[in-house]
């Protein structure tokens, strides 16, 4: 055997050992050892992948969906998860996801080889880090989502560019969502009818980045917006096109002793669902429902914030958003955009997704930074500072103010 071969099955051996816990639980590890491990076993598994199974696993990589749906429709992910670490049967399986054995098998068999189901010993599964996950309210939500909004527009993808003659999807009136969901209805437009969707979208949207930083680990809010010249009137933070104000609880318990008014602003629907079911802790938010394309009502806030919002617009209707805020600012204010500011180089797989997926269903884009310095110039504002509080998915706060 060559020396390259010898390496790598030595490798090999010491990969299942530490899969196997000789040297401790996996999920205790460092969360930066964790993400090294797991980005270069990605890399190595790629760079290694033998060339039949490359057109296999790209072909049938739409298949993770539905299977991961119907893992959580059958409630089989969560009976996994509430066996605490003792492996079921199949026929147990089949009798408590109601399921017939002979597919329950057949599930099963899919689920362990793609890792989302560990399989100790023959017709014997136990939960793992990836049943865990998909186990999560906060997963349903995304798979539910994805499967009913999302993949019907991206799956129209190539027809739409071949189309428009593989142009950049900037059109606010064109872009594949149309196309893919046979509709003349923009997206907030057509889930505004669909309440179960929108309920999905929500509890994704608070859920979108569990286990990473929020801004809140990288600024202290109050000190730096909220310390001086305030009162209980001051509308220290509007939350813009908040959802169900999940940020705005955040910062409330981040700084209990917080003066002023904590504002959450989102469509009409949005704010109805948001005020009949609260989400723990909205006691201390002021919810309003606004259309960020008209003027904003909220004037001289200290902080304006916006979350993943420009993100699902095309720079014009971005910019015509933060014409908005703007004429509301004093020069005291501050406008908070909380996105990823894509690196010109070597992108995280999940941010040069989502631009994508926001191309697909909004002609919207993530931006790098000289994207941002642009729009925010185009709509006359400055650039104060940008600050980087996640390191995997260069998630920002891109700090604007008056000119
Ligand atoms: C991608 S979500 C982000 C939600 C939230 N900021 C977060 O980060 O979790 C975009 C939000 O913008 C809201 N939105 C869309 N159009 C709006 C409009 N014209 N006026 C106000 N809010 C709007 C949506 O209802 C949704 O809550």
């Amino acid at each position: 055997m060559n020396p390259i071969s010898n390496e790598a099955l030595d490798l090999v051996g010491r990969l299942e050992a530490l899969l196997n816990g000789a040297s401790g639980d996996l999920s205790s590890m460092d969360p930066g050892a964790r993400l090294k491990l797991s980005e270069a076993a990605r890399r190595v598994n790629l760079a290694t992948e033998a060339l039949g199974d490359t057109i296999h696993r790209v072909m049938l990589s739409p298949l993770q969906l539905p299977l991961a749906l119907i893992g959580m429709e059958t409630r089989l992910f969560e009976i996994l998860v509430e066996q605490e670490g003792k492996a079921a049967k199949t026929t147990e399986l089949a009798t408590m996801t109601k399921t017939d054995p002979a597919l329950i098998k057949r599930l099963l068999r899919y689920y362990q080889a793609f890792g989302m189901v560990d399989e100790p010993t023959e017709g014997q599964y136990l939960a793992n880090n990836i049943t865990s996950a998909l186990a999560t309210p906060g997963g349903f939500a995304a798979i539910a989502f994805y499967s009913e909004a999302m993949i019907p527009a991206l799956a129209v993808l190539p027809q739409f560019l071949r189309d428009t003659g593989y142009s950049n999807i900037t059109d606010k009136a064109n872009y594949p969502w149309y196309l893919g969901h046979q509709t003349d209805k923009q997206f907030f437009e057509w889930i505004e009818d669909r309440p179960n969707v929108l309920r999905h979208f929500m509890v994704w949207m608070r859920s979108q980045r569990d286990g990473l930083p929020i801004f809140l680990d990288a600024i202290d809010f109050k000190e730096e917006f909220a310390s001086h010249g305030v009162n209980e009137n001051t509308a220290v933070f509007v939350d813009i096109g908040g959802s169900f104000g999940h940020q705005c609880v955040r910062l409330r318990k981040r700084h209990p002793d917080l003066i002023g008014r904590v504002i959450l602003q989102d469509r009409e629907e949005v704010i109805q669902q948001a005020k009949t079911r609260p989400i723990p802790g909205f006691e201390g938010i002021i919810p309003q429902a606004h259309d960020f394309f008209t003027s904003q009502p909220i004037k001289g806030a200290r902080a304006y914030y916006l979350r993943h919002v420009l993100h699902d617009w095309p720079d014009n209707e971005c910019i015509e958003i933060l014409k908005n805020i703007k004429s509301a600012m004093t020069q005291e204010s501050r406008i908070l955009i909380d996105e990823i500011v894509l690196p010109e180089y070597g992108a995280h797989w999940r941010a040069t997704q989502l631009d994508l997926a926001m191309g697909g269903c909004f002609a919207g884009m993530e931006r790098s930074q000289v994207d941002w310095e642009i729009l925010l110039n185009k709509a006359n504002l400055r650039t104060v500072k940008v600050i980087k509080y996640g390191e995997q998915l260069a998630d920002c706060i891109v700090v604007a103010a008056l000119k």
